[in-house]
């Protein structure tokens, strides 16, 4: 892993940023198909991790987006300064996770509230639900309303966190307690419009990767179509539930409309682990020393007749299925079907490429770009 210190003063004196860019395996990345998430003027958009000290922020960052083990975190060192994470490299959600320490003053004259949210995608707001959280409260008010005065578009989601220690009752109380105070609070202030979405969140446990599986969709402008064609894919080929994974971070960017219940989305991360982990010690590397590559696929036979059937999208991006083992028996119709999907999904970044450049050559015709999306052909 790269570190490297950034230019002070464009952050203010006050505020030293340290950045380092994940390192993961898979070699540069190409362009080739991103889907880069609602971006800032700076073209990458970016996702704030704000709250008390020790509330848990760096630890979030390190086991959802670095690999690291949950107990490490015991070591991880208080930050002292904005630490800006650039998810890019090889990742194909891109985006910024600017990390701030605990003790951040919005009144200090070298915090720039215009810079920092103003380009802001989304504010996660980490609280600690292990401790009294009224002094969380109230930063979270001050952090919001100072964020949305300065961009009335941020989303804002909070995490209460370290749940892994409370029992089922005691977490439901918490996140109706936080919620309504929270809530309260900024009615009283007259800021009746702001939307604050609550997760109960550990790293201990999938959880942590399925509240940012949907902080991170919330900002990809392609989610309803990727929806779409999700439900399109399991509606024709007898699939229960199927995710479409971002690898490396095993966050889901989009999945069909059928609810998702949380063992299905663990079993499902926990066969993207076995088939990377498989892939790198017995399979074959590419030149970038990657394992995960265009003939990816796995299937699980679980002992509930039920199916977990893996296959590789593209580069970055596994979609991972739940089926009844005798739907499994039509598995050619299935890969037909999974063939059009990854197809579509191509065109999905064609379009959103042609788009983009329609866009900067001012072509008034791009709403025409949009139609090849709806011709996808599959088979019942
Ligand atoms: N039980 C439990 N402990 C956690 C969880 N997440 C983080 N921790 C612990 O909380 C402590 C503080 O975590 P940090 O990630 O350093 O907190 P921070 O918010 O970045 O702290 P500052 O840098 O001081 O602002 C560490 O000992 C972590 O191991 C969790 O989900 N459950």
């Amino acid at each position: 892993m790269s570190y490297e210190q950034e230019e002070e003063d464009h952050y203010g004196p006050g505020y030293e940023v340290g950045s380092y860019t994940k390192d993961y395996n898979d070699g540069p990345y190409d362009g080739e198909s991103d889907l880069n998430v609602n971006s800032n003027p700076e073209g990458k958009p970016r996702i704030l991790l704000m709250g008390l000290r020790r509330s848990g922020k760096s630890s979030i960052q390190k086991v959802v987006f670095h690999k690291m083990s949950p107990n490490e975190t015991l070591f991880l060192e208080s930050t002292n300064k904005i630490v800006k994470d650039e998810i890019s490299n090889s990742s194909f959600v891109q985006f910024q996770i600017w990390d701030f320490p605990g003790q951040v003053d919005f009144f200090d004259s070298n915090f720039d509230c215009e810079m920092i949210f103003g380009g802001c995608g989304a504010l996660v707001f980490v609280i600690d639900a292990q401790d009294d959280y009224i002094d969380a409260l109230m930063k979270l008010n001050l952090t919001v309303t100072r964020a949305y005065k300065v961009n009335p578009n941020i989303r804002f989601e909070v995490f209460i966190h370290k749940v892994d220690g409370l029992s089922d009752d005691h977490k439901i109380e918490a996140q109706r307690d936080i919620h309504q105070r929270a809530n309260d609070e900024l009615m009283e202030e007259g800021f009746d419009s702001v939307n604050l979405s609550f997760y109960l969140t550990s790293i201990y446990d999938h959880s942590i990767f399925e509240a940012f599986s949907k902080v991170v969709q919330k900002l990809i402008p392609q989610l309803p179509t990727l929806e779409n064609l999700l439900n399109i894919f399991v509606s024709n080929s007898g699939i229960e539930k199927a995710f479409l994974f971002d690898v490396v971070s095993k966050i889901y960017i989009a999945t069909d409309s059928s609810p998702v219940d949380m063992q299905s989305y663990e079993l499902c991360c926990d066969m993207i682990d076995v088939v990377v982990d498989i892939s790198c010690i017995y399979g074959t590397k590419d030149a970038d020393g990657a394992a995960f590559d265009h003939q990816s696929l796995s299937l699980i036979k679980l002992n509930n007749s039920t199916i977990l059937y893996l296959r590789e999208v593209n580069r970055f991006l596994a979609l991972v299925c739940i089926l009844r083992e005798d739907h499994f028996a039509r598995q050619g119709l299935i890969d037909y079907n999974f063939v059009c999907f990854r197809n579509a999904i191509q065109e999905v970044f064609e379009v959103r490429m042609q788009v983009q450049q329609a866009t900067n050559n001012t072509n008034p015709n791009v709403g025409e770009l949009i139609q090849p999306l709806n011709s996808v052909a599959l088979k019942e």
